[in-house]
């Protein structure tokens, strides 16, 4: 909670302000009865026209100040509650772009979405809400509960039965209500989810005649939510008739009493039908409470969930500007003894990886599905640490560089290609910003999809992403290489990256590759790709079980002849 609430403090003083404004509408308010009581008693009873006259304006005077106040009040409250939302989401998404793999994986995507959207959302909510009114409510219980007691105590005390009551009440459900709303939230998580891999995977549901089922699928974790929803509310529907009933039972008694006071001549109409008033207006504000209980049991909950993400400390990394930051010397790659499991896992997916690259060499990673060739790739930009064992870059360990530094020199296309909303000329240019056209022009020529783009009808400036084109496998997976050159790499990743490609088109790629200087780790499954290499590492559950070059293996390694033959004339020719 106080994670979260501390992003407030920048805003304290349009926050005071506005708690200022909304306590001068309070006191207007509270006045009121008061000089209405006046107005009774020493204008209407004493039949004095000029006393009416005097409480009757200073009346609307004091109205059309707190009207004018409730309007600045809002003008501030909007202000503080708006910036406040923006930096909290702001923040939570930095806190998100700066974890490590590991620490994103702890969290569901649609938990992270659903914490900065509703949760951030709920929080703000309130924030404003208790700048406008929630503040307000209690205050103004109270206060028409002291204004009371100032005009006739005797008849105050009987408002005041109910208050332990009150007190023990709303401190259960509140306790009641975060934890309902808690697992509200996640329902809500679970719902966005469905709905996204339901959205992603539009065309397998399609294809596969799944909608019934999906349908179902969501039916499910929406009447979950449904379900959980109604059970919090049902919680806090309660609150009303209980307030209410204490409420109006104090009431009844101070009407009682209050009404025999005055026929003693103990009290005056004015004062009954003044405490009578601080009555409505103590159960007018009490009802109040339904909605604010409610509404804080929510954001409580919210609150946590986000400060779950920001307080974390572990699994960060220092935010990467590559635009900025001067890549280091490749030399050659080496991992020594790298053994690694995915965290909160036992299985080894690498065990004691050893093996060189020297500079501007191409090494082409082989072995069956499942291997660890994506994982053993993801170990070089320090996706992830290795278990144990060490690797290096120019003889240096990649633990004690600078993760700036390291990232700066990888081009990294992963297996699945991933385009962004925007132009080609965006997608492209993504990879370094400071990219000029011309260099745009020239990586897209080295992945083969210059001749492509150039035929669209907008060029560079084709849409992708969503609403965009939709380009085939092959064109993402040229631009995703596009964007991975346009580096200008010292290290090249490709990671099954040319599968989508066909025979002439990966060869000329490959050839325009040919005076490049980067080290190049290519997960491929084609010999005739590996056979362009200069050393090939051949994985089997995590181990290597051949290293050399193709012409080695073949007499080396029964279990690469064996995939050569497979591949037959295309493997070997
Ligand atoms: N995030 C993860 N958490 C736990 N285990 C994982 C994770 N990612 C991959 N694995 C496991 O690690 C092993 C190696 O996976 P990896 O993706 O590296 O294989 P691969 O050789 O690249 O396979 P493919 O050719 O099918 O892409 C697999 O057994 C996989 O189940």
């Amino acid at each position: 909670m106080k994670v979260v609430f501390s992003y407030i403090k920048p805003y304290k003083w349009p926050a005071l302000i506005a708690i200022c404004l909304m306590l001068f509408e309070l006191t207007v308010e509270l006045t009121q009865p008061l000089i209405i009581a006046k107005i009774i008693d020493e204008g209407i009873v004493a039949d004095d026209i000029e006393t009416i006259w005097y409480w009757g304006l200073i009346l609307v005077g004091l109205a059309l100040l707190a009207f004018a106040s409730g309007v600045v009040n809002s003008y501030f409250s909007s202000h503080a509650a708006q910036s406040f939302s923006y930096d909290l989401r702001n923040a939570l998404f930095s806190k998100i772009q700066s974890f490590s793999m590991a620490t994103y994986l702890r969290f569901p995507t649609s938990g992270l979405i659903t914490r900065l959207t509703s949760d951030v959302q709920q929080v703000q909510t309130v924030f404003f809400m208790s700048l406008r009114i929630m503040l307000r409510a209690p205050l103004a219980a109270i206060g028409s509960l002291i204004m009371a007691f100032v005009v006739n105590s005797k008849m105050a005390l009987f408002l005041m039965i109910g208050t332990p009551i009150v007190v023990l009440f709303l401190y259960v459900i509140v306790k009641k209500g975060v934890h309902l709303f808690a697992t509200v939230q996640r329902r809500l998580d679970r719902v966005n989810r469905v709905l996204q891999e339901n959205l992603q995977g539009i065309r397998l549901v399609k294809a596969y005649m799944r909608m019934d089922f999906e349908g179902n699928r969501f039916e499910e974790v929406a009447g979950d939510l449904k379900t959980d929803t109604m059970k919090a509310l049902r919680v806090m529907e309660l609150i009303m008739p209980v307030l209410l009933f204490v409420m109006n039972m104090s009431l009844l008694a101070a009407l009682w009493f209050g009404a025999i006071d005055v026929r003693n001549g103990n009290a005056q109409v004015g004062e009954l039908i003044a405490v009578v008033n601080y009555a409505m207006r103590m159960t007018g504000n009490f009802s109040m409470f339904a909605f604010i209980i409610n509404a804080f049991s929510r954001a409580k909950a919210s609150a946590e969930r986000m400060a779950e993400v920001l307080i974390i400390e572990e699994g960060i990394e220092k935010h990467v500007t590559s635009e900025k930051v001067r890549p280091l010397t490749v030399g050659s790659i080496k991992f020594e003894n790298v053994s690694f499991n995915y965290p909160n896992t036992d299985k080894k997916v690498l065990d004691n990886i050893s093996f060189t690259v020297m500079e501007g060499e191409k090494l082409a990673i082989m072995g069956a599905t499942g291997s660890g060739k994506s994982t053993l790739l993801n170990l070089l930009p320090r996706f992830y640490e290795p278990t144990s064992g060490a690797i290096y870059i120019h003889n240096q360990n990649i633990n004690d560089m600078p993760l700036e530094s390291l990232r700066a020199m990888v081009g990294f296309v992963p297996q699945q290609s991933m385009l962004f909303t925007g132009s080609i000329y965006e997608n492209v240019r993504w990879g370094r910003q400071a990219a000029a056209l011309n260099e745009v022009h020239y990586a897209a020529s080295q992945a083969q999809i210059h001749q492509t783009i150039e035929n669209f009808p907008n060029q560079y400036e084709t849409r992708v992403g969503q609403k965009g084109v939709n380009l085939s496998g092959g064109q993402k997976q040229r631009l995703s290489i596009a964007r991975a050159l346009i580096r200008e790499p010292q290290i090249l990743i490709l990671d099954d990256s040319t599968s989508a490609l066909d025979v002439k088109t990966e060869s000329a790629f490959w050839e325009a590759l040919n005076d490049k200087q980067a080290t190049m780790l290519v997960v491929t499954q084609k010999v005739r790709t590996a056979k362009g290499a200069d050393k090939i590492l051949l994985l089997d559950e995590g181990r290597v079980i051949a290293f050399g070059h193709h012409d080695e293996l073949m007499n080396t390694s029964e279990q690469y002849k064996q995939i050569a033959l497979s591949q037959g004339k295309e493997g070997e020719a």
